[in-house]
């Protein structure tokens, strides 16, 4: 909870004046207490008596945003552990929901085996109720926005129910990646770890979700981590980031 105090527009002596001016007589401050805690309410709940107004703080939100194989998922994982945020990857949204059967299960089928891009619609909603769902709420939403239908998408829904801090970007060459998603294909079974889907995925990559961080860049709120070395030098750098950020 966060409290948020309100200014006063009339003119009395108690915290806003309302209190005093609709509400009980206001017993005398005990000697030497400075603040108004209690036995004051922190809160003060009624008609035309409110103070003081508690306010729920909006989710926070970073975006986790990369090429394909550039380490997302796998410093997300570690990021959870280490800064207790909830890991929420677009596409394990959207895989799980292919796997439902639903009306939407073959047009995301489709665009994942070709590196397209779901309508945003399908993409936010998972989103949102997977946010929902959960009790913490600071989210790394990782793999989105992608393009400028899920931006566009994202702030007309979210916008207004959630604090981006910032975008988390792993740079990493196209060739590092692509030789790590390929070693992940061997077992990872994902349908879309092989070369011919990989090509489309990094054209996706370049066309439609680099300008998006561009976009995010150009106000200030792009944090670029190197994601070329190893798992472990990769954390190290995202640690002092999330330090410094204040987490
Ligand atoms: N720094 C690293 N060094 C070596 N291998 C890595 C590194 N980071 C991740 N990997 C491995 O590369 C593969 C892809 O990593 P990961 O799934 O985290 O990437 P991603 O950006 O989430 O990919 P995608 O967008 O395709 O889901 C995994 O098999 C992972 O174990
Ligand atoms: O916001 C999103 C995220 C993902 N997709 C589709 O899923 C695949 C796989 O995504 P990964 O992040 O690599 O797991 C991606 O190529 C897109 O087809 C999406 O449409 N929208």
């Amino acid at each position: 909870m966060m409290l948020f105090r309100l200014s006063c527009r009339r003119t009395c002596d108690c915290v806003c004046g309302l209190g005093r001016v609709f509400g009980p007589a206001r017993p005398a401050r005990p000697p030497g207490q400075r603040s108004l805690e209690p036995p004051w309410p922190a809160v003060v709940v009624g008609r035309a008596s409110s103070s003081v107004v508690a306010m729920a703080a909006k989710p926070t939100v970073i975006f986790v945003l990369g090429a394909p194989g550039s380490g997302k998922g796998t410093q997300s994982a570690n990021i959870v552990k280490e800064f207790g945020f909830v890991h929420l990857s677009a596409g394990d949204l959207l895989r799980a929901e292919r796997s439902t059967g639903s009306e939407v299960s073959a047009l995301i089928e489709q665009h994942i085996k070709d590196g397209e891009i779901v309508p945003v619609e399908i993409t936010v909603s998972l989103l949102e109720k997977a946010m929902n769902a959960s009790s913490v709420k600071k989210f790394l939403i990782d793999g989105f926005p992608r393009n400028e239908d899920n931006l566009v998408g994202w702030k007309k829904v979210m916008d207004d129910k959630t604090d981006v801090k910032f975008v988390l970007f792993f740079e990493c060459s196209k060739g590092v990646c692509v030789s790590r998603c390929l070693e992940r294909g061997k077992t990872g079974g994902r349908a879309d770890d092989n070369v011919a889907s990989l090509e489309k995925r990094f054209v996706t990559y370049v066309d439609h979700t680099k300008p998006i961080i561009d976009q995010y860049a150009a106000k200030g709120m792009v944090r670029t981590i190197n994601a070329d070395t190893s798992v472990d030098e990769v954390f190290e750098a995202v640690k002092k980031l999330f330090k410094n950020e204040g987490f």
